[in-house]
């Protein structure tokens, strides 16, 4: 596991302050990014990963400075940015490429080493069984698995997810959550990632973050995470998912914690 800080970072797009004078920093947690459309977390991740450049302020990760795009920081997408004419398998064993560049991808020179790690991500996205299939025969909640398992493959440090679940339906986005959240937790990676969906952050977040109009509007526990707090962030409409999904954890099993939630 590694430790991501993000120090004073402050990025501007011509008149528009996107990202202010935001600082944090997580350490072996499974952290979610909360604000409104336009808040800045699309920013915020990509000047984590690399594909922003920051006005002002640093990343850095385990202490050194991540500039440009990193193999120890792997990315999941709304959009699964997936080979859809190609089967799981290779998809995931894509992730590799990160790492063994595109040479030997191409020509399909992984390691025997990538090949095994790609069958144990898909395996832990509980994707074994379809290996073989065609991402474009898939369901939209199985395709973003397949790219958690892709990333996974990568052999990140530090995992970040941009609107994972944005595109599905309820059912399914938990389904994902809770592979996402197992993927964090079995290969011992950080993991940080944003959602707009209250109920859902509340449910797997271990730590969450808001940002509001690109500033840093809290930085809380889970206990702490209350109505008030995301009415400031949101407005009253979204309290009423914090509320039903208390509501949920209240009447489920003492022992049924988020990361168990995970469908066969
Ligand atoms: N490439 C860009 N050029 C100019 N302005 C940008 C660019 N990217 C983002 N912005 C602006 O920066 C602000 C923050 O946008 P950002 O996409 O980071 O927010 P967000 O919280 O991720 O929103 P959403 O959930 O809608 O993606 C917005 O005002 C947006 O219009």
């Amino acid at each position: 596991m590694s430790t991501l800080t993000v120090e004073n970072l402050t990025k501007e797009y011509g008149d528009v302050t996107a990202v202010e004078d935001v600082s944090f920093e997580i350490e072996d947690e499974f952290v979610v990014l909360l604000g409104e459309s336009g808040a800045g977390k699309s920013t915020m991740l990509r000047c984590i990963n690399g594909l922003t450049e920051p006005t002002s302020g640093g990343v850095y990760l385990d202490g050194d400075p991540l500039v440009g795009s990193q193999p120890e920081v792997g990315m999941i997408f709304q959009q699964h940015n997936l080979v859809e004419g190609v089967s799981a398998y290779l998809n995931a064993l894509n992730g590799s490429l990160e790492r063994t560049g595109l040479l030997e991808s191409l020509f399909q020179w992984q390691h025997r080493e990538d090949k095994e790690r790609a069958l144990d991500a898909l395996q832990t996205v509980g994707l074994l069984d379809e290996a073989h299939q065609r991402v474009s025969q898939m369901s939209g909640g199985q395709q973003q698995r397949v790219g958690i398992a892709r990333a996974l493959v990568q052999d990140p440090s530090l995992l970040l997810a941009d609107e994972p679940v944005a595109s599905l339906d309820p059912a399914s986005a938990e389904t994902v959550m809770g592979y996402l959240k197992k993927a964090a937790g079995v290969h011992e990676v950080t993991a940080l990632v944003s959602l707009h969906q209250v109920n859902i952050a509340a449910h797997f977040g271990e730590r969450f973050i808001g940002l509001r109009d690109g500033h840093l509007l809290f930085d809380v526990e889970p206990d702490e995470l209350t109505p008030a707090l995301i009415d400031d962030l949101y407005g009253s409409v979204e309290t009423v998912g914090l509320a039903e999904q208390r509501d949920g954890a209240e009447k489920s099993d003492e022992n049924d914690t988020p990361g168990q939630r995970v469908e066969a």
